[in-house]
């Protein structure tokens, strides 16, 4: 995810209408040519699980470029994030998990547009305005681990000065001692090293830096922690330690919406899962679900599960499509071999999966019944 930069201007337009995905465009088809509910938006949520802390609805971001060519990074995404639950978004490189994340801390640039709703408990994110964002929401209502930690902390500071400002911004401690050892407490937390706190950014490997990151992250208990790749540059075992303390602080009672490329983290701290290829959700699904069984049901989720090395090890054949000239209908169809000629319509995210040939469940039992699309297995 990019830093908010001083020049960066948000255009978010008058909200969206039902069925109208877009809210500004000749063509109207920020989100493609045909939008459907999402089992959330469509009511298919467990009615047990609390009210969400972010609800999102039909989350379109399309970037403007020169010479009127568009960029749909986003289309069309619905999702919530509870109280207590992690919600962990995947997919390759470049599928517009980061621009989703960015739209809903309102850290877009200038040529971005946006469509839908992304509520954090009242308040729409998309048509806050911009003092809102910097001094209720960014910190105090949303912490955020950002893509490029280095990126985000100033290079003249000490880690120390960072974490100070942001415990005398986001708590109540007063007091250059009390504040010195809330400090302290905080680094402990992420296992940032106490004797590296007088260091500067450069001073510090990336790994540290991710470090830095996540203890300034979690200093405002913000009751939604977006965590945009937090365990990058870190040896196995830290991953590890990680995300257990992330999932403490889930375990706490606040959301988690976690991107990141790891599927091992993602196992080990999510209680559901969103895949995103080409900035569509064609996956939403409990982690249980996903990753033991029945398994991802889209062909592009198996195929990211195969890829792992205590798997097949086999990447996905192919690679993903330019956003900027995305094929009609299901975007992943070029690479599946799943596909048929009814995959050139845009296929709906219904129940779990946004696909005309998902892959079919295992039986349950002797007597499950078997729909026509499981005999293709
Ligand atoms: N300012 C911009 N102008 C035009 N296109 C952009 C801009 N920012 C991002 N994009 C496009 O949005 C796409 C999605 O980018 P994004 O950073 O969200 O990917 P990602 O899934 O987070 O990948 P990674 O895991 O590598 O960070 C990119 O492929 C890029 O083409």
């Amino acid at each position: 995810m990019s830093a908010a930069p001083a020049d960066c201007a948000r255009v978010t337009e008058e909200p969206a209408r039902a069925g109208d995905p877009v809210r500004r465009g000749a063509a109207s088809t920020v989100g493609a040519t045909r939008t459907g509910p999402t089992a959330e938006a469509a009511g298919g949520a467990d009615p047990n699980r609390p009210a969400p802390v972010l609800s999102v609805r039909g989350l379109s971001v399309r970037f403007l470029l020169p010479g009127g060519r568009r960029v749909d990074a986003v289309a069309d995404a619905s999702f919530d994030v509870a109280p207590g639950e992690c919600l962990a978004l995947i997919g390759e490189s470049g599928c517009g998990k980061s621009v989703l994340a960015s739209a809903l801390l309102g850290l877009l640039p200038a040529n971005s547009r946006t469509a839908g709703h992304a509520h954090l408990d009242d308040l729409d994110l998309l048509t806050a305005d911009e003092p809102t964002l910097a001094r209720t929401v960014r910190g105090r209502r949303v912490g955020l681990v950002p893509q490029s930690p280095a990126a985000h902390l100033t290079p003249v500071r000490t880690i120390r000065s960072h974490i100070e400002e942001t415990v005398a911004r986001l708590t109540g401690v007063r007091g250059r001692a009390a504040r010195r050892k809330a400090a302290e407490q905080a680094s402990q937390r992420a296992e940032f090293p106490r004797d590296h706190l007088d260091r500067h950014p450069h001073e510090l490997s990336g790994g540290l830096a991710q470090r830095a990151a996540t203890a300034l992250a979690l200093i405002g208990d913000a009751p939604l922690l977006l965590a945009d790749e937090p365990t990058t540059g870190l040896d196995r075992d830290l991953v590890d330690r990680t995300v257990d303390e992330l999932r403490r602080h889930v375990d706490d009672g606040h959301a988690l919406l976690m991107i990141t490329h790891d599927l091992a983290a993602a196992e080990r701290i999510a209680d559901r899962v969103a895949v995103m290829y080409a900035g569509r959700i064609v996956e939403l699904t409990d982690a249980g679900a996903f990753f033991g069984s029945p398994g991802p049901r889209h062909p592009y989720s198996r195929g990211l599960l195969e890829a792992l090395p205590e798997r097949s090890f086999a990447p996905v054949p192919g690679l993903p499509p330019e956003l900027g000239s995305l094929p009609g209908g299901c975007a992943f169809a070029p690479r599946c071999d799943r596909a048929t000629d009814t995959c050139g319509a845009l296929p709906v995210l219904e129940n779990t999966v946004a696909c005309h040939h998902p892959v079919p469940a295992p039986a349950a039992g002797p007597h499950a019944t078997r729909t026509p699309e499981d005999t293709r297995a």
